[in-house]
């Protein structure tokens, strides 16, 4: 653990455990008391202003040394991160060049300054009654508490997006690791470390805390030097977060991304025309990283005939050679057996196919399918089971594949397959998408989110638990920033920013964008 640029020492009492076989890794790590978290949470508050002041050149820096540091880790932080989370190489090697390029995406952001949302309104003191001056930009909540996940330990973990958005909004960041990847988060930790010292930032500006209960989580969450909460994770862990920080006496925002079963929408014509292709990349998309990803295809909706049964023909034929994969934990194992295991025991759903059988540590691939019918008679269908499992649902025509998309709660993403003959359905299908889901998709599979300025990765309930942010992409260092809004206030005593002759970067001055 590191608190405010110091490890902290003790009894270790935490091990990982390698995914794969179950065998305890060494070393074993100190897990936070209270007082590793009031201590952590009060170096972020007394670190807050001076950090947040520091010029936005100076924040970017420090964000790309980050970067920098990560990437020194070279192999030693992947092979860390494949006995802890069974993910394998190339996946980990990816999510490292995804979690570094992110960093220095955010600082280019920072420089770009445009999320400052400079305002501009000058007075008129002749107009009845006088019109005052008025000048905003947003500025930082506050510490922001982050919970790395445990299916991206990387690039939504320790200096995942949620601390590279928080830091970039100028917000001291305390993270609660991982119990799955305490090693990985370590590493991470200690590349962080070295940069706010070499960057010269104050200490406070980031800590790490270990631990596998819910105390923690939720002292966090309590602490009154906490601003804001970023989280991804289950849905019973979100809502539970989200509780605490409504209850405290300074009730506060999370941004909480917790679960979605991502629907696909086959359309006649494209059916008819790719079936297999489609059945093909399908299976490829629900199995990869073992169907951990919050964007899996958990279900698709076509209507029912030849192309469909040819599309699960191809999918069945996918999934026999689809090898299984460890999973990240043995409880997310156990859920998902117990998930999929309720939709075997379904009468209305039937088996498409199965993957290979593979150790006690992996997940085997599974589709099924159900009748609209079944799907809209039962709420567990709905219900995300994280793993490589997927649903195919049989409908009439595309007015019950509206309805059951209608029907649904809110989602990360939407996908349509379709060619130009589809266009006409797709135009009917598209306001009730874009109601649920906060990414339509054409032609593409849910898996694999681009970090970019144009990206939402979010949606409304339960995808996440305030639809109108992102956890990945630039946008998402909105969720850390609240508008100021300075009235009369004298030049001198006004932000660098919304001085008339300031440097200029994009703002809104009495009401037309300058540049
Ligand atoms: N949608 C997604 O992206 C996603 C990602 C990972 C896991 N999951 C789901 O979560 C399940 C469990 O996996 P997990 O361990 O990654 O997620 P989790 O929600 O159980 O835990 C995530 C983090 O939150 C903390 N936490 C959880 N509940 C808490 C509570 N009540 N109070 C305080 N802190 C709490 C945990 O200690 C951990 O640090 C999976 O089986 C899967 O269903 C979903
Ligand atoms: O698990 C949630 C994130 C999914 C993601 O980032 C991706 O699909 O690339």
């Amino acid at each position: 653990m590191f608190v405010a640029g110091n490890r902290r020492d003790g009894t270790a009492n935490l091990n990982a455990v390698d995914a794969a076989d179950g065998s305890e890794l060494s070393p074993g790590f100190v897990t936070a008391t209270m007082q590793d978290v009031e201590d952590a949470c009060k170096a972020a508050a007394d670190a807050q202003t001076d950090y947040a002041g520091r010029p936005l050149a100076e924040r970017a820096a420090f964000l790309r040394l980050v970067a920098d540091k990560i990437d020194a880790l070279g192999d030693d932080l992947t092979q860390r991160a494949m006995k802890e989370s069974g993910l394998p190489e190339m996946r980990l090697n990816g999510e490292r060049g995804r979690t570094v390029g992110q960093l220095r995406l955010f600082a280019d952001e920072i420089e770009n300054g445009a999320w400052q949302s400079l305002r501009i309104d000058h007075a008129d003191a002749d107009r009845t009654p006088p019109k005052p001056d008025l000048r905003l930009r947003m500025v930082p909540l506050g510490p922001v508490a982050v919970f790395g996940a445990s299916n991206f330990p990387l690039a939504f973990s320790v200096a995942g997006g949620d601390t590279a958005s928080a830091l970039a909004a100028g917000c001291c960041v305390v993270v609660k690791g991982h119990p799955a990847h305490p090693g990985t988060s370590e590493m991470v930790a200690a590349a962080i470390t070295e940069a706010v010292s070499e960057a010269g930032m104050p200490a406070g500006v980031f800590s790490l805390l270990n631990g596998a209960g819910n105390e923690l989580g939720e002292a966090l969450v309590k602490n009154p030097h906490i601003a804001a909460v970023g989280f991804t994770g289950s849905r019973g862990g979100g809502l539970a977060l989200m509780k605490h920080a409504s209850e405290r006496k300074v009730p506060i925002p999370v941004y909480a991304e917790m679960s979605s079963i991502n629907p696909v929408v086959l359309l006649p014509n494209k059916l008819e025309a790719q079936a297999d292709a489609l059945g093909t990349a399908y299976v490829a998309s629900l199995a990869l990283g073992a169907g951990q990803f919050c964007t899996n295809p958990g279900i698709v909706l076509a209507v029912k005939g030849d192309a469909l049964d040819t599309f699960l023909a191809s999918a069945k034929e996918a999934l026999g050679t689809t090898a299984a994969q460890t999973m990240l934990t043995k409880n997310i194992k156990g859920a998902y057996d117990q998930g999929a295991g309720k939709l075997s025991s379904k009468s209305g759903a039937t088996l498409v196919g199965q993957g290979a059988e593979g150790s006690a540590a992996c997940g085997r691939a599974q589709v099924f399918t159900v009748s609209a019918a079944d799907f809209m008679a039962d709420e567990d269908y709905r219900e995300e089971v994280f793993g490589p499992s997927s649903i195919v649902i049989r409908c009439a025509d595309v007015d019950e594949i509206r309805s059951v998309l209608a029907s649904l709660e809110g989602q990360l993403t939407a996908t349509l397959h379709m060619v130009e003959g589809d266009y006409e359905a797709a135009k009917t299908l598209l306001p009730v998408l874009e109601s649920i889901a906060g990414r339509v998709l054409a032609n593409g599979w849910p898996t694999g989110v681009e970090v970019t300025h144009a990206m939402v990765h979010g949606g409304p309930f339960p995808a996440t638990s305030d639809g109108r942010s992102t956890s990945v992409g630039t946008m998402a260092i909105e969720r850390y920033l609240r508008p100021v809004s300075y009235q009369d206030l004298p030049e001198e005593l006004l932000p660098e920013v919304l001085k008339d002759g300031a440097a200029k970067c994009l703002r809104r001055v009495d009401g037309k964008y300058e540049v």
